[in-house]
């Protein structure tokens, strides 16, 4: 399989996808790379499995290939896993990246360092027409910060700090996030999975 088609619009998985796989020399064409103006697709799921599902299958159905979704978010243990599925859409449908980082910063005034534990989620669905959907959960466990910092990334990155750093996803060079997110731990076990269960040509 030397081409993948990756239902999402968001450019920020786009770039990561195309940078990892790049990387073993497979291509990545995304919605945004397409001519056809593909419709939004409702995320009705509760889970991060139910909406990758739906974003594949939808894909996978109308062009009848191998088709990948993404769903993904931050879950925030002082906030019971929140924002969670609604990771995108936090501070509203016009999906601003500030307004959401801005809305869980006021959400956790008050809370204290220790007390900041997160993760990100990224999980990945294959769908293959006629076949039963394979899905596969990635994590990066860390802490939320008190500003945002950085200019890197996507999303909640400026005010995340991964295990082990001082610096916010932000700060962190491409591959660095790469080595280390919960999109590459995703992509690795869809990989593994793929070497055991190749897909026919
Ligand atoms: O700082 C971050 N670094 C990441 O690596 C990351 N991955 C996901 N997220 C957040 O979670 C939402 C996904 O929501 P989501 O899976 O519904 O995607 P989306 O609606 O943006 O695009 P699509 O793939 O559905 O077309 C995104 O918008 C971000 O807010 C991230 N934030
Ligand atoms: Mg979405």
């Amino acid at each position: 399989m030397k081409k993948i088609i990756l239902a999402t619009k968001n450019n920020g998985k786009a770039k990561e996808f195309k940078e990892i796989f790049g990387s073993i020399g497979i291509e990545i064409v995304t919605l945004l790379d397409l001519e056809e103006d593909i419709p939004e697709i409702e995320e009705t799921g509760e889970t991060f499995e139910e909406n990758a599902a739906i974003k594949a299958e939808t894909i996978a159905d109308r062009f009848q290939m191998p088709v990948m979704g993404d769903d993904s978010g931050l879950e925030i243990d002082a906030l019971d896993g929140k924002p969670g599925v609604y990771s995108a859409r936090y501070a509203g449908l016009e999906k601003s990246d500030q307004k959401n980082m801005e809305k869980v910063l006021s959400e956790l005034d008050g809370v204290e360092q220790d007390e900041r534990t997160a993760r990100f989620v990224c999980v990945l669905a294959l769908a293959v027409p006629g076949k039963e959907t394979v899905l596969k959960r990635g994590r990066c466990e860390g802490r939320i910060g008190f500003e945002p910092i950085g200019d890197k990334g996507f999303g909640y990155d400026p005010i995340f700090y991964p295990d082990g750093y001082d610096q916010t996803m932000a700060q962190l060079e491409p591959e660095e996030k790469n080595r280390i997110s919960h999109r590459r731990d995703a992509i690795n076990q869809m990989m593994d999975w793929l070497k055991e269960n190749p897909l026919a040509e």
